[in-house]
């Protein structure tokens, strides 16, 4: 394919890939590369459920590919197995990194959930210090600038978010940038962990929340009107507030006008949204008319290894499902860095010296 539809010429795959990009949901473990899985599987003696590299990889895309997230989490027990021990863990992050700045990334929110990692003794300190490491060593040895920075997630079916939280803020000043919760969202709900959203409020420190993915409006509700969520994690089901007629006109409910209005940012995930049921197709994803009716919406990955892609390919396809140009591809990559836990001051810089030229110049052709 040239590019090109009629007389206007879309972005390219091998154009994408150079511009800079920005990522605000991406799963540490769900990005490894499948050469590393199987040895470091080896190494520390786990068993896989496929042989050599390929055929884990394609092990991974198809089981996740189930329509249910509670099957697509499933998977996570190969790669969080390989991630127990310090060694696992720089090296992980450290190739994390490289992979970013080989898709053209040049700011990345790095979560994974420390709690997940101490089944071989760790502590939950280590286990930061030792991710942190490999992203700062991933970073030195980058050809290209990037900022990264962690966020710690906690489980929600688990009761260990006081303490993550607690441990965002300690390592706040040393590369970890907010919180999360991520796990099976049906049965439960974000006001479960409403203690460890009050201490981070009260610290003034960032957190968004995984909602309106697996489940609907009460989910995306609790976590913004409850629990105080700077952003939403995929948030796709704000969809079912939104009505629109048969002539095209649009009606917002309350919440999602509340959402629109206060330009609550949604980490949207197009790909992982199709295998895990949550949208049909990436064409019917809701992010086209989110985006048309200019919600705060940014494109993200989720989880390459799972989903077997990356911003460049995330990009690329909704480029093809709704024919965007490069002013899309600005104002998604723009409305994510505006969005990010980085000091104002540091996202300014980063909008307008590396984001802004590099558009104007693909802009100008
Ligand atoms: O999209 C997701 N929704 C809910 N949970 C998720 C998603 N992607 C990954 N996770 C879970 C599985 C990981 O083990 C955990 C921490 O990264 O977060
Ligand atoms: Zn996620």
């Amino acid at each position: 394919m040239d590019g090109r539809i009629g007389t206007v010429t879309l972005p390219t795959k091998t154009q994408i890939r150079l511009a800079p990009k920005v990522v605000l949901h991406d799963h540490l473990d769900g990005g490894l590369r499948p050469t590393t899985i199987v040895e470091l599987a080896r190494e520390v003696g786990h068993t896989l459920p496929a042989e050599g590299a390929e055929a884990l990889g394609r092990w991974f895309a198809e089981s996740a590919d189930s329509g249910s997230l509670e099957r697509y989490l499933e998977t996570f027990e190969h790669t969080v197995a390989v991630m127990q021990t310090r060694a696992g863990l720089v090296r992980v992050a450290r190739e994390f990194v490289e992979d970013l700045v080989a898709d053209g990334v040049v700011y990345a929110e790095v979560r994974y959930a420390p709690e997940q990692h101490v089944a071989q003794g760790l502590s939950l300190d280590e286990v930061v210090a030792a991710v942190q490491e490999g992203l700062e060593a991933g970073v030195a040895a980058a050809e290209r600038p990037i900022v990264v920075r962690q966020l710690l997630t906690a489980m929600r079916h688990r009761a260990r978010s006081m303490e993550i939280a607690q441990l965002a803020v300690e390592w706040r000043d040393r590369g970890v940038a907010g919180f999360d919760i991520a796990g099976a969202e049906a049965g439960y709900p974000p006001t479960r962990h409403l203690d460890a959203f009050e201490y981070l409020q009260r610290e003034n420190s960032h957190f968004t929340i995984h909602a309106g993915e697996a489940f609907g409006l009460p989910s995306i509700w609790e976590a913004i009107q409850w629990c105080g969520a700077d952003r939403l994690g995929h948030g796709v089901r704000i969809i079912d507030d939104i009505e629109v007629a048969d002539d095209g006109s649009v009606k917002l409910g309350r919440l999602a006008a509340y959402v629109r209005d206060t330009r609550i940012p949604l980490e949207m995930c197009p790909s992982s949204n199709v295998q895990t049921g949550a949208a049909t197709s990436i064409a019917e994803h809701p992010i086209g008319l989110l985006t048309k009716l200019r919600f705060r919406v940014t494109v993200n990955t989720d989880n390459r290894l799972m989903s077997r892609t990356t911003m460049t390919d995330e990009m690329a396809a909704l480029v093809e499902a709704f024919g965007y140009g490069w002013e899309d591809l600005r104002w998604f990559t723009v409305n994510a860095m505006k969005s990010a836990f980085l000091p104002f001051d540091e996202r300014l810089a980063l909008i307008d010296e590396v984001i802004k030229p590099a558009y104007a110049e693909l802009i100008a052709g």
